[in-house]
């Protein structure tokens, strides 16, 4: 499991360290590990291009703070390598003891002022590796004057290789809100822990991959702002049959899904459940849309009974709904009243109460989110949403009660009580029709065998409250993974997606 941490949540876990008292320069320790590990990251993402240290260029975008501290001193190890070194200092001023050791062993600096900015750019942008440590944690909102005009020339000319020193300068450590201009990075080496900013869009657009270099505070760390489920999570939360297991006890999932308009949306969430390993599927809707389940999916049960009368541990409601058919969106109510845990898609979320319960897993995407906050008094349109995805889900889960997983290039997964996890598994071919019928299916096909079996998420230190918002989070990732599987670098069809799902179980 990745741990990540707002940029307060870190600085306060290194206050004790920074404490004189521990010694002189106790503070410059934390720094000297920070940019060890930055110029250790460096090296490798250049040999990992094949190319040579001795006499590649590095330019190093230094900010006044600890960041372009961490920058400096890291660009001096690359220089005490061979490394051609240059640094811009963005703001006049910049981290004294790392400017000397940077002088000390070789490096040119330039001081950025509003007529050089171009040039520096240009400069910049010709090295074969760019360390962005203009801003940091102490950050406070984005770029500003010459260093905003650095970045946007520098931005337009693509460099090479961008490592970001702890995070992408302009990206909010806290939030993944980005203050625009971002030079988006190839790589972000960052200190201490993961910043939840790194693993939440915008920010993650903008982060590359993401490195955690550790620097000794990390018993100091606090319960995390936000977790990440990676594949040995997956493999110990997932469901095994046991050696007496029936149809019954591995877990049924009622479905209440598609329409005549669009009866292949039921399919396609059948597909999920099934492919997530689900005992059962009984599935309640209208005889035309119950005739192509039964065609495509035989395993499935349908009837047009009523959801009082439906035996599951788990409901499905809400993908390809139409929202003229009345009798659909009873059950899918029916369902989300009945106390067993229920994920509502699509057509669903405009007709259900506005106050549910932790055990109903919402699942917008940006502008069904935007729809649904506006229908509780907050008005965000899709664009912020999109701005500002971390604190939107928030709010919705926290306004709603219930348990919202907000759809996008990284999958935000919030709890009513402030528990977050981000995947970022996904390809974006994705972005396919009926893709979202498929993670639907496998939220239903999982919530139906794992939903009751608190000790399972305990053991794997996730609390009975957050195990809703884990059991989204870890369809989230099969579905990322499965569509990475069936797409191959090219398009894939939602049918392709469950497919895949299945053999990903497997594997996990
Ligand atoms: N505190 C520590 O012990 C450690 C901190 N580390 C580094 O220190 C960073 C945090 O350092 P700082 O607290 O000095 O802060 P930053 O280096 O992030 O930058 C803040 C500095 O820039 C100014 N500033 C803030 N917002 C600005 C803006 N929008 N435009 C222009 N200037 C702005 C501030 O006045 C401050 O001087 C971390 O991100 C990390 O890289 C690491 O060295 C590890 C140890
Ligand atoms: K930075």
């Amino acid at each position: 499991m990745i741990s990540a941490y707002t940029g307060t949540q870190v600085r306060e876990a290194e206050k004790p360290f920074l404490d004189d008292a521990l010694g002189p320069g106790a503070g410059a320790v934390l720094m000297q590990r920070a940019a060890y590990g930055l110029a250790n990251a460096v090296i490798s993402a250049l040999r990992g291009r094949g190319q040579r240290l001795y006499g590649s260029s590095v330019a190093v975008l230094a900010g006044k703070g600890n960041n372009g501290g961490d920058g400096l001193f890291a660009a001096a190890l690359l220089a005490g390598r061979g490394m051609r070194t240059t640094a811009v200092l963005t703001a006049g001023d910049a981290h004294d003891a790392g400017l000397a050791a940077f002088r000390k062993a070789g490096g040119y600096a330039v001081t950025l002022t509003g007529d050089n900015a171009a040039e520096l750019a240009a400069m910049a942008g010709g090295a074969d590796v760019v360390i962005d440590a203009i801003l940091g944690t102490g950050a406070q909102g984005g770029l500003r004057g010459p260093a905003a005009a650095l970045i946007e020339a520098l931005s337009r000319s693509r460099p090479d290789l961008v490592v970001a020193c702890d995070i992408p300068s302009g990206v909010d450590a806290d939030s993944g809100e980005a203050h625009a201009p971002v030079l988006a990075a190839d790589l972000t080496v960052t200190f201490g822990a993961a910043k939840a900013g790194l693993l939440a869009d915008p920010g993650a657009d903008s982060a590359g991959r993401v490195r955690v270099i550790p620097i000794g505070i990390e018993l100091a760390l606090p319960w995390p702002a936000l977790r990440r489920l990676e594949a040995r999570d997956l493999s110990a939360l997932l469901p095994r049959p046991e050696r007496r297991a029936h149809k019954y006890s591995r877990g049924v999932l009622g479905v209440v899904a598609g329409s005549s308009a669009y009866p292949g949306a039921a399919v396609l969430a059948c597909k999920g459940a099934l492919a997530a390993g689900v005992g059962m599927v009984r599935y309640l809707g209208p005889p035309d849309v119950a005739d192509l389940v039964r065609q495509s999916c035989p395993e499935v049960v349908c009837s047009a009974g009523a959801v009082a009368d439906t035996h599951v541990q788990a409901w499905l409601v809400g993908s390809g709904l139409d929202d003229s058919d009345e009798q659909q969106l009873q059950r899918a109510r029916d369902a989300a009243d009945s106390g067993l845990p229920t994920i509502a898609d699509a057509g669903a979320l405009p007709a259900l109460p506005e106050v549910l319960a932790p055990q109903v897993i919402l699942t917008p995407h940006a502008g069904e989110l935007s729809a649904l906050l506006e229908r509780l008094g907050v008005s965000l349109d899709r664009s912020a949403v999109e701005a500002s995805t971390l604190s939107a889900v928030r709010r919705a889960a926290g306004l709603t009660e219930a348990t919202v997983l907000l759809k996008g290039a990284t999958t935000l997964v919030a709890s009513p009580f402030q528990d977050f996890f981000s995947q970022a598994e996904a390809t974006p071919w994705l972005a396919t029709a009926g893709s979202g019928d498929v993670l639907a299916g496998i939220i239903g096909g999982l919530l139906a065998q794992v939903g009751a079996d608190v000790g399972r998420f305990g053991d794997q230190g996730i609390d009975p409250d957050a195990r809703w918002a884990a059991i989204a989070a870890m369809a989230a990732s099969i579905h990322g993974r499965a569509g990475v599987r069936a797409s191959g670098g090219g398009p894939v069809t939602a049918s392709g997606i469950a497919d895949a799902a299945r053999e990903v179980m497997r594997e996990l």
